[in-house]
């Protein structure tokens, strides 16, 4: 029988990353979540461990390169590898471009944009020594293709992303690694709650206003739920996606067209 094999996932403890955790235990891999939300970290992989799913989990913030290496050593001490790693923890910022405070801009950045290039690193690292390869799997955006309105500090960090999702499948490839992202539209998590809070601060808009308003763009009439983004996952994840690198796809039921 071949080895289990092992996928960390950050910002697993709630949103997307949660249901990505999900699908990827029933395609059969282990589990090492990562949140700086301890609390909900641990009902989180609670529920996992009462399914008899194998998870480890590790409490740490992706925006210091330190954690993200013992992240790795967590998988490592717990499963033996690193075969699948997602850099899916992200914070959003509503302002229009005039409100944009430097220190607000700068922790968008350290946890978007380093976070992932550390996380990028770390999995690196250790997939190289392991001589199988793997993948490395980033959270990017629509936002990372066009940069949406009042949310133009995050928009650029998901086009970050982008170019480095790019870059390290360049130079990772020789490694028999892989690197790509998913673009996620309009998904119903904590994460769209802020930003329509925000938007009522900025847009005089009723609560949920916002939210059905850009949930009226897309095509395939309803908003998106994390099991939507993990159906393709699940596919990056896999070997079926073996001869992709580099890209960074739309899965957003039909808002982004290119
Ligand atoms: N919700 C949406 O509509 C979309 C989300 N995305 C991206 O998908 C990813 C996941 O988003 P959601 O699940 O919606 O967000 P969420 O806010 O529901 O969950 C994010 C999780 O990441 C954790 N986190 C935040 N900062 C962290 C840090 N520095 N270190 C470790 N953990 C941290 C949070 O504690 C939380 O558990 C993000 O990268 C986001 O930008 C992309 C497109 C659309
Ligand atoms: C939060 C986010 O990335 C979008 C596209 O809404």
């Amino acid at each position: 029988m071949s080895k289990q094999k092992t996928a960390v996932i950050t910002g697993g403890g709630q949103g997307i990353g949660k249901g990505l955790a999900k699908r990827l235990a029933k395609d059969g891999f282990a589990l090492v979540l990562s949140d700086m939300n301890e609390e909900v970290l641990n009902a989180t992989v609670q529920e996992f461990k009462d399914q008899n799913i194998n998870i480890a989990s590790y409490v740490g913030d992706v925006s210091k390169p330190e954690d993200q290496k013992a992240l790795v050593q967590t998988a490592v001490e717990h499963f033996g590898s690193v075969d699948v790693f997602i850099n899916n923890a992200g914070i959003e910022q509503v302002a229009p471009i005039d409100n944009i405070e430097p220190e607000a801009l700068e922790l968008l950045f350290q946890i978007n944009v380093f976070g992932t290039v550390y996380g990028i690193q770390a999995a690196a690292e250790q997939m190289k020594k392991q001589e199988t390869g793997g993948k490395i799997i980033n959270a990017c955006s629509i936002a990372g293709h066009q940069a949406m309105s009042m949310l133009a500090g995050y928009s650029a960090t998901k086009f970050a992303v982008r170019a480095f999702t790019q870059a390290a499948a360049q130079e990772y490839a020789k490694d028999k690694i892989t690197v790509n992202a998913y673009c996620p539209g309009i998904v119903g998590t904590g994460m769209w709650d802020r930003i329509d809070a925000g938007m009522v601060d900025y847009m005089g808009l009723e609560k949920g206003e916002a939210f059905k308003k850009f949930a009226e763009d897309i095509a395939l009439g309803r908003t998106q739920e994390p099991e939507d983004v993990a159906n393709f996952v699940s596919y990056l994840a896999s070997s079926d996606s073996d001869y992709m690198t580099g890209q960074s796809i739309m899965i957003d039921g039909g808002i982004v067209f290119n």
